[in-house]
């Protein structure tokens, strides 16, 4: 047991030692050399070149000129197998296309021919929770540009905010929520290759309202116009999906599901004039539906899957056909 003096000793030792620490700290940080920043932009993180010399391998690869760009979502990477007679290239094999991805074995585009078109699919995208910058999540979309994809069809897994969609449905995107890039996160911060597009453009039209209409159409065909929906995505940066009261404040803003991921793509796609056509299959139901068994959720969103295969050959066979 010490006494009042006791403490009062060692407390003055405790002080005069941490005081000798933090000036040996303090020398050691004048002496070290500056650390480099690098602060870099998220459009020059691949350059024109960067993304030319990756098409140009592609091509080379693959001898073919795709017309349709393909990015799978989760739960939707069968669309990838969709291709017939593809040519497989591993993204690690692309110069520079390597990014960080928490699936590796689905790392891979498929290219070759789909309802007798040209398509191109990556089966697997990047994404900014996974530790890749906004900018290089979007450089596929700059890539299959230079390949002379004219259609991108982009699509994604999502949570349900609009308490009428049911997990397994598909919701066309006809507008979106950036969040990422209202709080200054967009693909497109740093300077501007005018060779891709100009510095500031519209994004009334985004989603090109005459292939949702085709999409439409489709879901009618094939009778499954009750879930096929038309609504807004909000892109959250994740991984943690939304607490209660974010799902609540989505509602509020107009959502009607939420994701991960393609609002970035959709920016870089129109950004360099390419048309956009988007849905996310609900894979997550909404905070305000009745409880489902595992099972039915599973079955429900086995049947999403089929119709969202359904749909995709449908899409590129009447816009091939000009139908
Ligand atoms: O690539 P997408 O946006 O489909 O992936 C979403 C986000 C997470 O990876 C996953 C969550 O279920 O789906
Ligand atoms: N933010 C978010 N993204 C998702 N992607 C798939 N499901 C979800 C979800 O519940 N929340």
């Amino acid at each position: 047991m010490c006494n009042k003096d006791c403490c009062a000793v060692k407390t003055a030792l405790t002080i005069r030692r941490m005081k000798m620490l933090a000036e040996k700290q303090l020398k050691e940080e004048a002496a070290a050399p500056p650390k480099k920043i690098l602060l870099t932009p998220q459009s020059a993180i691949f350059s024109y070149e960067d993304c030319k010399r990756m098409a140009d391998f592609i091509i080379a690869r693959t001898e073919i000129r795709p017309k349709f760009g393909v990015v799978c979502g989760s739960n939707l990477d069968m669309l990838a197998q969709l291709i017939e007679n593809p040519i497989v290239i591993d993204y690690s094999e692309i110069p520079k296309f390597e990014l960080y991805t928490d699936d590796l074995h689905k790392s891979k585009l498929f290219a070759g021919t789909l309802m007798g078109a040209n398509v191109i699919a990556m089966q697997e995208r990047f994404h900014v929770y996974e530790g890749n910058p906004v900018g290089s999540c979007s450089m596929p979309v700059r890539v299959m540009k230079l390949l002379g994809i004219e259609y991108l069809f982009v699509t994604c897994a999502s949570a349900a905010v609009n308490k009428h969609y049911n997990v397994g449905d598909i919701m066309l995107v006809k507008d979106h929520i950036n969040i990422l890039g209202m709080i200054d996160n967009s693909p497109l911060i740093g300077p501007n290759d005018q060779r891709f597009g100009d510095r500031h453009f519209s994004m009334i039209n985004a989603y090109d309202q005459q292939l949702i209409e085709k999409a439409q159409e489709i879901a009618h065909e094939i009778g499954c116009e009750n879930r096929i929906w038309t609504g807004v995505y909000c892109c959250l940066g994740g991984p943690a999906y939304e607490t209660p009261a974010e799902h609540r404040l989505l509602q509020q803003i107009g959502a009607d599901t939420v994701g991960m991921s393609l609002v970035h793509e959709v920016v870089v796609a129109r950004h360099c004039s390419m048309k956009v056509f988007a849905y996310s299959l609900v894979s997550v139901p909404s905070i305000d539906a009745p409880q489902l068994p595992e099972a039915v959720l599973l079955a429900q969103l086995e049947d999403g899957e089929n119709v969202s295969m359904e749909l995709l050959c449908r899409m590129v066979y009447k816009i091939h056909n000009n139908l």
